[in-house]
């Protein structure tokens, strides 16, 4: 049986120093905020802290992004991404996941304000983790150990058929804190 990989590209964006210091500054800048979410009726605390910039208002996983500016080093992040790849993004979303506790369960960005089938970048900054992606048959994942200053591109046919998290691991393994910028660009 072929084994079928998702359409992905993974490469090295920063340096370590760098990606430090981008990491020290934006959890210093943030606005961090942890959710409650309406899952079945049952209310549960979203397992990590988010923020978020755009030109242009997001509804995701059932809230309403409001358009916020992106401060100057979320430009120069974007700037950098946008430059490697080719590509426009009007909105970042930013995961903040305080160790290995924190998570984000097997999901798709398929939110119809992202298009048919969107290309997604994804910068991680921070505690190396684990990234997974699956088939929508839930076939066993692939995996990729996401680095800080690396950036992971989701490119069309990922969202379409493949699904991806963010595993829990132990604290021992993954003690430290990691942020994720994902860039996207909402259909306006
Ligand atoms: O933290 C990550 O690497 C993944 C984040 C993600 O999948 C998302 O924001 O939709
Ligand atoms: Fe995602």
């Amino acid at each position: 049986m072929p084994t079928m990989m998702p359409p992905t590209l993974h490469l090295p964006l920063l340096d370590a120093t760098t990606a430090d210091l981008f990491f020290q500054r934006l959890l210093a800048e943030g606005n961090w905020r942890q959710y409650q979410l309406n899952l079945y009726g049952r209310t549960v605390t979203e397992p990590r802290l988010i923020d978020w910039a755009g030109a242009v208002t997001y509804r995701y996983s059932g809230r309403v992004l409001e358009p916020r500016p992106l401060s100057p080093l979320l430009c120069s992040l974007r700037e950098q991404v946008e430059r490697t790849l080719g590509m426009r993004f009007n909105h970042v979303l930013i995961n903040r996941y305080r160790d290995g506790n924190d998570y984000m369960g097997w999901h798709r960005d398929n939110e119809p304000e992202l298009g048919s089938d969107p290309t997604i970048a994804s910068l991680s900054l921070g505690q190396a983790r684990p990234f997974q992606m699956r088939t929508l048959a839930k076939t066993d994942p692939h995996e990729w150990l996401l680095e800080s200053g690396s950036l992971f591109v989701m490119q069309p046919g990922c969202q379409r058929y493949w699904q991806h998290q963010l595993p829990k691991r132990a604290l021992s393994r993954i003690p430290g804190e990691r942020i994720n910028l994902t860039f996207r660009q909402v259909q306006t």
